[in-house]
């Protein structure tokens, strides 16, 4: 089933780099199918407006609800569908989490409204949520300028999850936040040379031992994210004392 993928924004060309990388071998396998529009087509004025002032005062400009909704008619449609996902990044959004990405991972389509100035027009939200499944997500606590990076990186979180997209899914499973983790971050990474500028690779990992390799790995990931992340730390996880 091929994943198709909207985006709606002042800027497409953000979106011209999903051609690349992984992506664009998706692409090419048919396993995703990219489309990016530009909302100032659907404005009518010799200016091609989108943002007016807000409505009871206030700094900056807010997105006009016009634009937004005749973009959804043509792209969407306009009978409702619940298996249409709308994604509107926002810093007021709910964290975006790997299970919300592993759980959009089998969405067959998924469009992305990226807002500029100072935000959108509430009401386009709204309609949106009277219509299709509409997920208001941030990236984080820190504040972009638009959506159009939080849409990108949505993406790449999402799309990496799809079957048939990683060579090897064997390598999801270990990766820091995915369920086989316990929630736990990654344990540090060793290659070749053994010994690199005065620095070894730590001697448990050239043992051969797989028992010592899998407690070191599993340490090193407890000692990670008790000094990084105690968030994630919603128990004792048996940390060495
Ligand atoms: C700066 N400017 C005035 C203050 C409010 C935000 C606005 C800019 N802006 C407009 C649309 C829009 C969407 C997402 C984000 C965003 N910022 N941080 C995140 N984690 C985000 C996500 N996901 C920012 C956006």
């Amino acid at each position: 089933m091929t994943m198709r993928l909207d985006y709606l924004s002042i800027f497409p060309a953000y979106f011209d780099v999903l051609d690349i990388s992984l992506l664009g071998k998706a692409a090419v396998n048919g396993l995703v199918e990219v489309h990016a529009h530009d909302l100032r087509d659907w404005t009518h004025d010799r200016h091609r407006t989108v943002d007016d002032t807000p409505c009871g005062g206030g700094a900056g400009m807010v997105m006009k609800p016009d634009p937004w909704g005749e973009a959804f008619d043509e792209i969407i449609g306009t009978e409702p569908d619940s298996s249409v996902h709308v994604i509107f990044p926002s810093p007021s959004g709910a964290p975006f989490t790997q299970s919300a990405a592993q759980e959009l991972s089998s969405a067959v389509r998924i469009v992305f409204c990226c807002g500029r100035y100072e935000g959108i027009d509430h009401r386009v939200i709204d309609y949106a949520r009277s219509m299709w499944t509409v997920h208001e997500v941030s990236l984080g606590d820190y504040v972009l300028n638009g959506g159009e990076v939080a849409a990108l990186a949505i993406t790449e979180a999402v799309v990496r999850l799809v079957p048939g997209f990683m060579g090897n899914p064997e390598s999801l499973a270990e990766e820091s936040f995915s369920a086989g983790q316990d929630g736990l971050l990654e344990y540090p990474l060793f290659t070749r040379p053994v010994s690199w500028r005065g620095l070894d690779v730590p001697e448990v990992l050239m043992s051969g031992h797989h028992g010592r390799i899998a407690k070191w790995r599993r340490d090193e990931s407890v000692r990670l994210t008790c000094e990084r992340r105690p968030d994630l730390t919603d128990s004792d996880f048996g940390v060495p004392h």
